[in-house]
Order: C-alpha cells, then sequence, then structure tokens
C-alpha cells in the first residue's frame, strides 16, 4: 500500500550522539526522503545472481521500477546482451531500495532520480568510470507467488548477474543499477550488502536513509518489515545500531525514534495521533518536521516495538 512504502521511505530510528560525548554529531533532526548523499558503493559477493529455473513467455509482470541514478552519460544505452542465457527460476517484480547517505548539504531526490534512469537503458558498467556515489539504488526480485503460478503468470524480466536486469523476451533491453539481487536472495544478504554500510555510517556521524519502492505486492513490507523467521532491514539495522553502541564503550549515544508516513502529500505521525499534516521545516541544523514525536529508546526491542505500534495505527 502507499502508506506502507512511504512509512519505509524515513528511516525509522535517529541517532544521536550524547552530548557529552566527543565525536561528530550524529543527525539532529530527521532527514527527509529526499536529502540523499553520496556512498561509494558496490559490493561482489552474492549469493543471487540468476534465476534457475526455466520460464518461458507468458504474461510480463511489472519490471522493476528502480533505477540507478545515473550519470547523464551513463544513461540511455542498453547493456550488452549477456551470454548467460533466460532465467530459469520463477521471479516476479523487483522491489528496490535506495541507499542515501552522506553530509545533509546534498539534496537529492533518491525517488525522482531512480525513477527517471529506470526507464533510460544504461551501459555496461565497465564503461562506467568509477565515481564516488550519492545514492545507490539495488533491485530485489522476489519468486512468484503460488497465486501468480497458478494465475501462469510468468518472469518478464530477471536479474542478470550482480547489476544488471535483463528482458525475458528481448534480451537486448537491460538495465544497469548498483546491486540486482534474484529471488533467491535472504534478506540478510540484501541488508549486508545495500544497508549495513548506512548504517555504520549514520553511526559515524553520516546522515543515511534507506528505503524501498516498487509497486504493489514486489515485496516491499517483507524487504523492509521481514517477519520473526526473516527478519526486514528494519529490525536488522535497530539490532546493528545496538550492537554498534555496545562496541563503543567509550562514547554516549542517545536514540531517538520517530515514525512517520507521507501520504498523498501529507505528513502525519504514526507515533503520536495527534501529529497530523506536519510540515517539513529546515533550520541551521538541516532538515526536520515540525513537532513530530520522538522517543528516546533503549533497547532493539524498544525501538521495534514503536515502530510496531506505529503500524497498528
Ligand atoms: N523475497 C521474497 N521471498 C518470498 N516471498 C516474498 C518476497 N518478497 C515478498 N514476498 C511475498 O510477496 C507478497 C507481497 O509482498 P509485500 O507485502 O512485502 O509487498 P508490498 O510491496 O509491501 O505490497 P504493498 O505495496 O501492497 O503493501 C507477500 O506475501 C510476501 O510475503
Amino acid at each position: 500500500m502507499a502508506s506502507r512504502l512511504q512509512r519505509s521511505s524515513i528511516s525509522p530510528f535517529r541517532s544521536h550522539k550524547g552530548l557529552s560525548a566527543p565525536g561528530p554529531k550524529l543527525g539532529a533532526r530527521p532527514t527527509t526522503p529526499s536529502t540523499g548523499s553520496v556512498i561509494p558503493t558496490t559490493q561482489s559477493s552474492s549469493s543471487a545472481g540468476r534465476p534457475t529455473t526455466p520460464s518461458s513467455a507468458g504474461r510480463p509482470t511489472t519490471p522493476s521500477s528502480a533505477g540507478r541514478p545515473t550519470t547523464p552519460s551513463s544513461a540511455g544505452r542498453p547493456t550488452t546482451p549477456s551470454s548467460a542465457g533466460r532465467p530459469t527460476t520463477p521471479s516476479s517484480a523487483a522491489s528496490s531500495a535506495v541507499v542515501a547517505r552522506g553530509p545533509t548539504s546534498s539534496r537529492i531526490s533518491p525517488v525522482s532520480n531512480a525513477t527517471s534512469s529506470s526507464s533510460n537503458p544504461v551501459p555496461d558498467r565497465s564503461e562506467i568510470p568509477k565515481v564516488k556515489e550519492n545514492v545507490t539504488v539495488t533491485v530485489r526480485f522476489r519468486p512468484l507467488s503460488a497465486r501468480e503460478i497458478g494465475k501462469g503468470d510468468e518472469i518478464a524480466w530477471y536479474a542478470d548477474g550482480y547489476s544488471t536486469v535483463r528482458n525475458e523476451y528481448n534480451p537486448s533491453i537491460a538495465y544497469g543499477f548498483d546491486r540486482v539481487f534474484g529471488p533467491a536472495t535472504t534478506t540478510r544478504h540484501v541488508y549486508d550488502v545495500a544497508a549495513h554500510s548506512v548504517v555504520s555510517g549514520a553511526m559515524q556521524g553520516i546522515n543515511g536513509t534507506v528505503f524501498a519502492y516498487g509497486v504493489t505486492s514486489s515485496g516491499k513490507t517483507h524487504t523492509m518489515h521481514g517477519e520473526q523467521k526473516s527478519p526486514g532491514i528494519i529490525p536488522l539495522a535497530v539490532k546493528d545500531v545496538f550492537s554498534i553502541i555496545q562496541e563503543t564503550p567509550g562514547r554516549e549515544f542517545l536514540l531517538r525514534v520517530s515514525y512517520l508516513e507521507i501520504y498523498n502529500e501529507v505528513i502525519n505521525d504514526l507515533l503520536d495521533p495527534a501529529g497530523q499534516n506536519l510540515r517539513i521545516r529546515e533550520d541551521s541544523q538541516g532538515t526536520y518536521v515540525e513537532g513530530i514525536k520522538e522517543e528516546v529508546v533503549l533497547s532493539p526491542a524498544h525501538a521495534l516495538s514503536l515502530i510496531a505500534s506505529g503500524e497498528g495505527d
């Protein structure tokens, strides 16, 4: 649902360094989804890549809406068809995680960058000069559900290697991303590759945002929230935050959680029913949502219970 998507688009946790502690000041204000910044990207290890079961032509499922924010020069040309061949495991719509981090001074819209570049095939990544990226975009394909298989749905796009999404029916159509995960990839792996560095960066004072977007049922909630057996990016991030705190005894941290949704351009506080139609403001410390409730949290369970309570509204 749209509201879900938007809920995921703002980091539900923020961290602050305690006043008495030395070191860089962590985000004192909530960042907005449009506040992105630089991250050198790319990871190379992944268990996921290409699908593995045969899939014949059928009804195309919706391709990922994600696109790698590219430099102008890198957009426009399709990637070279790969010899890797056709996908072989059912794989359906993709959810996409956009990761942004860096100084708050950057004003980049991960959404528009990602979306706009999705419609432009990009060149072979070996031709893209290695630059520090402000925003990284990864695509995660989910497997077809039993219902979709029952309906005769078949995949239209698949993960061809680690960074290419290729069309099943016309292999010359392909899009490049920072990373592409196939349907067998675990959320843990997605987290390790796409989000962990943002979390650890945040703990060092670099603002970061991780959010998922994609069509309905593409797997945003599965990826961001997960479930008991396979926790999502949010619980994994919260756990990491507290682990880092434990591993950093010489520093004092203060963690506060806010949780909001942006629905039809309106910002509502999910931790405070009275906080409706809130405004985004900017001051010398950065961008923040005026009047949003901030709860101090002392444990991962506490943080996650707040988020769960926000979901319940
Ligand atoms: N990687 C995956 N592996 C297995 N099942 C998945 C995966 N991703 C999503 N699913 C399943 O697909 C279904 C749709 O996923 P999910 O609810 O996360 O989509 P969504 O993008 O949040 O949808 P909406 O926008 O409608 O809220 C769910 O039943 C979910 O369990």
